[in-house]
């Protein structure tokens, strides 16, 4: 399932940029849905990135569409598997209310796509006199997964570290698990966001790719750290459960497949947490057992902690899973799909069954 990843943040706090950002780097096949509350739709002539593919609403706003209909249409158009997209990205307009973007995304019935973290961009230095000048923190940070403090170059030097502190406290009032990173530039590690697939242009792109990436030089971005735990054998449910319920705070996503006892032999699994919301699925088919894996990412992340914590869940287990274990797994795959197929994801012996 490709993931979906929303772009939000009040008028011109670096959503574009943040895109731009992204679009620059090679190897992942990106789509973009670009929503301008305008007309016109002005975000367009501003990505300067590669675009595999692209829809657009314009003269309104995502989060106001009447259902979910708007949106999963283009969602659906774009995870058209002859587009071999890796990830789509929706730029929501400043306007737009990241908690309506992401009851349409949980609820929106689009096959193929699975949400994929809603990152709200904060312009640091407007931010305290336009989205938070109430007693309470703003409501919509509860469903962002990524926080970016951006436009901290905009502030003298020896005020940014407070002035993200303070931001970063804020915000933690509406979402304690938060993962908030500082950003100028809107540059951050694209790792926090999807899967980059090669570090190298494929030897067919223009040299364009090259010079746009040098002139969006990243190298003072916050860095993301990774952490890789092999699975090479079948782990108890339970364990993994507890992990993905439970994730380290300094975790920001998991992701690979793993093998897991199901009662009935094994079977293999993939699993895809961003922020705190994990997602689970039946391996895709294709993906090679030996490379079976379980990776953290995430910024000023304890790689010994986390991988000390990831090696655990993912213990060889000789025992049988416990029922509770079963109806834990199968719960976490039901909520992992869409509505409409919720009663066709129970464990079943197919492909994936490796013994
Ligand atoms: N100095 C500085 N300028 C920035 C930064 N981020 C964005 N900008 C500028 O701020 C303006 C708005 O940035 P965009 O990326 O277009 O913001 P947006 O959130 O997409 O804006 P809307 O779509 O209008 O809501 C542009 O002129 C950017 O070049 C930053 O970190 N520092």
């Amino acid at each position: 399932m490709i993931p979906v990843i929303v772009l939000t943040g009040y008028l011109g706090a670096g959503k574009t940029s943040l895109l731009n950002g992204l679009l620059t780097r090679p190897g992942t096949r990106v789509g973009v849905i670009i929503n301008d509350i305008g007309k016109i739709n002005v975000d367009t002539g501003l990505i300067t990135g590669q675009i595999d593919a692209a829809e657009s609403i314009a003269g309104g706003c995502v989060c106001c569409l009447p259902d979910s209909g708007g949106l999963d249409e283009l969602l659906e158009k774009l995870a058209q598997p002859k587009l071999r997209l890796d990830a789509i990205i929706v730029e929501a307009s400043g306007a737009a209310d990241p908690i309506n973007v992401d009851r349409l995304l949980r609820y929106g019935n689009a096959p193929g796509v699975r949400p994929g973290g809603i990152i709200d961009v904060i312009d640091a230095v407007q931010h305290e006199h336009t989205v938070d000048t109430a007693a309470m923190a703003p409501a919509r940070f509860t469903a962002a997964s990524l926080v970016v403090v951006n436009k901290l170059d905009m502030l003298p030097e020896k005020a940014r570290d407070a002035a993200f502190a303070r931001i970063s406290d804020r915000v933690r009032e509406a979402n304690p698990q938060v993962a908030i990173v500082p950003a100028s530039h809107a540059a951050i590690d694209p790792q926090l966001v999807f899967d980059i697939a090669m570090n190298e242009d494929p030897s067919d792109e223009l040299p364009l790719a090259a010079a746009s990436r040098a002139e969006h030089d990243h190298s003072h971005a916050p860095h993301a750290h990774a952490v890789t735990v092999p699975c090479p054998e079948p782990a108890d449910p339970g364990a993994l459960l507890d992990l993905l319920e439970n994730p380290p705070a300094d975790a920001y996503r998991l992701k690979g497949h793993v093998k897991l006892r199901t009662g009935r032999g094994t079977q293999r699994f993939l699993v895809n947490m961003v922020g705190r919301q994990p997602h689970l699925q039946v391996a895709t088919p294709g993906s090679d057992p030996a490379d079976d894996a379980l990776v953290a990412v995430g910024v000023e992340l304890d790689e010994q902690r986390v991988g000390d914590r990831l090696r655990t869940s993912l213990q060889a287990s000789t025992a049988e899973p416990s029922s509770q274990s079963l109806t834990r797994l199968e719960r976490r795959l039901i909520l992992s799909s869409p509505a409409e197929q919720r009663q066709d994801v129970l464990i079943d012996d197919d492909e994936s069954v490796t013994s």
